[in-house]
């Protein structure tokens, strides 16, 4: 990234909001071509993002929020007609929040996912979706694009990077790709590389999703979406997000509304279906990918290299409950050079408590900050 300004081409805001980080303040770029690390060129890339605030003259009171898998741009707010969901993380950016009038906040929906920014569902050169045709993409690919965002943006450089779980593989990654244009990672729920225990939850995810006849072999768009595996896959996602105590105090063996099933069940299938109207399977696939594919170490002497010579300050947060990332991933994390010690934030959900928690998280990020 130099910080010189890139030829990138704003297309028009959809909505109303301007950069206020009102409901339909989306705006999008289009930043041409990008050589994926894979060394395959995706063309024509477009960026959908959100900002928050002004950009100092200097450029370098950014701020960039990275979403998790499911997650998109709009980091709060209410909903509207380009967010049908409130925000993620609300009281995160604003006045009187962690991330208020001082910093100009930026927030951008993944590369690979389906809420505006190229991805599977999107149309390839030839006008039809990418569907099977959309490459495999890493969390480096998706930093890269968001690097070419930042510079079109005028931002020199970011007071800090954060995320929770993918979005936190995202942060790590923009700090050991781009470390003299972050000063400080936030890393919430995080890993730094995807573990065996993960990558073996997203297989069956992956499997559940490759089985459904609707599939297609992910070329689905112009008959119906497998939203049977999608549905499959969440439910499995959805309780590895939530702690085994959780669901034994919540739900425990009580049935659904006396009928057969067991309200666990019932709890799951929800969430299953919940996903399916508003999230792309081939995206849930591709962003799945990218995450068992991250390793900060690939290519870089390791991990653990890679830790001891991290520039940026780093936070590292996790979740007490998180059976997903665990508290030691974390811990890995706060041993990288110049880390501040590991903050735990209690929670009985589990792995979801980085979104559940929004004001232990505001506080994670207020004290990263100070
Ligand atoms: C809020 C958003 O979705 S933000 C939009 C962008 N999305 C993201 O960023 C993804 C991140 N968000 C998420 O993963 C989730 O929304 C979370 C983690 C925030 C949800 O956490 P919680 O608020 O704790 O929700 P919880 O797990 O209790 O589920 C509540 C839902 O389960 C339903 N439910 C609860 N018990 C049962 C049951 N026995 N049977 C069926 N449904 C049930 C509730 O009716 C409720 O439904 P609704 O969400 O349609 O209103
Ligand atoms: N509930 C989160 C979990 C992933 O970290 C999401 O859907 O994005």
């Amino acid at each position: 990234m130099t910080l010189t300004s890139r030829p990138g081409t704003t297309a028009e805001p959809v909505g109303s909001g301007g950069g206020t980080g009102l409901p339909g303040a989306r705006r999008y770029l289009d930043i041409g071509d990008l050589s994926l690390e894979s060394g395959v060129t995706l063309s024509g890339v477009r960026i959908c993002y959100e900002s928050w605030g002004q950009l100092n003259e200097r450029g370098d009171n950014a701020v960039l929020v990275e979403h998790a898998l499911t997650g998109d741009s709009h980091v709060v707010g209410p909903p509207g007609p380009d967010h049908p969901t409130p925000g993620w993380w609300e009281g995160l950016i604003g006045l009187g929040s962690p991330l208020d009038e001082r910093y100009f906040v930026v927030a951008a929906n993944v590369l690979g996912g389906c809420r505006g920014t190229t991805g599977p569902s999107s149309p390839a050169p030839d006008g039809q979706p990418y569907g099977s045709r959309f490459p495999a993409i890493t969390v480096r690919d998706q930093v890269k694009a968001e690097a070419a965002l930042a510079e079109h943006l005028g931002i020199s450089s970011f007071a800090a990077v954060l995320g929770g779980s993918m979005g936190g593989m995202r942060a790590l990654e923009w700090g050991v790709t781009y470390p003299a244009q972050v000063r400080r990672v936030i890393a919430v729920a995080t890993t730094a590389a995807a573990s065996g225990d993960q990558i073996a939850w997203a297989a069956s995810q992956l499997a559940a999703i490759r089985m459904d006849p609707d599939f297609a072999g992910g070329d689905y768009y112009a008959g119906r979406p497998p939203l049977r595996g999608l549905s499959v896959a969440r439910q499995i996602a959805h309780t590895t997000y939530r702690s085994g105590y959780e669901l034994n105090t919540r739900f425990g063996r009580a049935r659904q509304d006396d009928g057969p099933q067991f309200a666990v069940e019932s709890y799951l299938d929800h969430h299953g279906t919940k996903l399916g109207r508003r999230f792309d399977a081939n995206s849930y696939m591709v962003l799945t990918e990218a995450m068992n594919a991250h390793d900060i170490g690939r290519g870089r002497g390791g991990v653990e290299a890679v830790l001891q010579r991290f520039s940026p300050r780093l936070t590292a947060a996790v979740v007490d409950s998180d059976r997903l990332y665990t508290p030691a991933e974390g811990a890995r994390l706060a041993t990288a050079r110049g880390a501040a010690p590991l903050v735990t934030m209690h929670s009985d959900h589990g792995h979801d408590g980085f979104l559940i928690e929004a004001a232990q998280v505001a506080a994670v990020v207020r004290g990263a900050l100070a």
